[in-house]
């Protein structure tokens, strides 16, 4: 039976970051064609807000900050958040349908989970529009349905991603970085980049071994050494990134003569991440790339998973 909720409010707005991975340890792929993940996944300071109201049918509407390109992002129910929506209501045995604005600041298809989160942001805003008062145990597992990514952007901070990324655990993070992210006009297709892997892993290229948790990374996060930190970082989709796309090694080749701690490309790419432990330094790193006219924004991490920003 289809019920309708009674709504609680009349506009919510929920905040979701963006993700990084610390860690990408992935293995060979499974016979469902997803790949054996051990990430440590990091919420970074960049993000989306999304604006639930009711709605007569299910729609959406994005904008976006300066610099980020809306063109891949589907204005019809194809959208992550309108899936997210029609996941949210059938779990219920809902009827309910709603209006979803997103004002992105998440660049898109660039390895940083933007879709992801406003998936996860639109269940914590429709959880709270119609008064559901879900569980957090099974938003988790409705996220799990919608990708990989969505659960750990409901819970944010810094965790263990496990199974095909949906497994998450948080665990302690004591350092207080910041990354210069530097975005790609090009973007990344997730599902390629993955299949590169797999070409590569074939002729031997790199090593598709069962992940494993990476000790060295969790010690150094835990005890809050950035430097420890920084020599532990990897990402096994580099390889597959930069082979399908070697104009992103020059642009890494800039971004290394900065002198920062470190460079990371972020998840499946095309984004790279430029980290510093101290907020100063990153801001003459990113004066530097002001300067030469590269696109970037600066963002704080650890940060908060998704929270309620507005609620009228
Ligand atoms: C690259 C990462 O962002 C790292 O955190 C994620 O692994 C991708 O997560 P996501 O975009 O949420 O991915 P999903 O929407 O679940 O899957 C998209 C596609 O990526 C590939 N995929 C994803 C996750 C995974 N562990 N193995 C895969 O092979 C599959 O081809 C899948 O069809
Ligand atoms: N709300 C949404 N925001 C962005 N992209 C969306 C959304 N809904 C569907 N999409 C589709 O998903 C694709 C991937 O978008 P997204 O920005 O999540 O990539 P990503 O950051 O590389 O993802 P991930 O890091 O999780 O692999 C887009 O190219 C677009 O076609």
């Amino acid at each position: 039976m289809s019920l309708l909720a009674e709504p609680q409010s009349s506009a919510v707005t929920v905040r979701a970051a963006a993700k990084i991975n610390l860690h990408l340890g992935v293995g060979p792929v499974r016979a469902d064609g997803f790949h054996p993940l051990q990430t440590i996944y990091q919420a970074i300071g960049l993000y989306d807000d999304v604006t639930v109201t009711d709605g007569e049918d299910w729609s959406v509407r994005t904008v976006g900050d300066s610099g980020i390109d809306l063109t891949a992002v589907p204005g019809d129910d194809t959208n992550i958040a309108v899936r997210a929506g029609l996941a949210l209501a059938a779990h219920h045995g809902l009827a309910q349908t709603a209006h979803i604005e997103i004002h992105k600041g998440i660049p898109v298809a660039g390895g940083m989970a933007g879709g992801s989160a406003d998936a996860a942001a639109t269940l914590v805003a429709l959880d709270r529009l119609w008064g559901l008062e879900t569980s957090d145990e099974e938003l988790l597992a409705i996220a799990a349905t919608l990708g990989s990514d969505v659960p750990f952007a409901l819970i944010g901070g810094t965790a263990i991603g496990s199974g095909r990324g949906e497994l998450v655990t948080p665990v302690p993070d004591a350092t207080e970085l910041w990354w210069i992210v530097v975005p790609h006009e090009i973007g990344l297709p997730t599902p390629g980049v993955y299949r590169h892997f797999d070409v590569l892993a074939e002729r031997g290229v790199v090593t598709a071994a069962d992940p494993v948790v990476p000790d060295a990374l969790l010690d150094a996060l835990a005890a809050g050494e950035p430097a420890a930190v920084a020599a532990a970082l990897s990402n096994d989709l580099a390889a597959a990134a930069y082979d399908l796309r070697p104009d992103l090694v020059e642009l890494r080749a800039r971004l290394d003569a900065l002198g920062a701690d470190a460079v990371l490309l972020s998840g499946s790419g095309p984004t790279h991440l430029v980290m510093y432990d101290d907020v100063d330094r990153a801001r003459a790193g990113a004066a530097e790339l002001t300067d030469a006219g590269v696109l970037h924004w600066l963002a704080p991490a650890p940060v908060a998973g998704c929270h309620v920003v507005s609620l009228l």
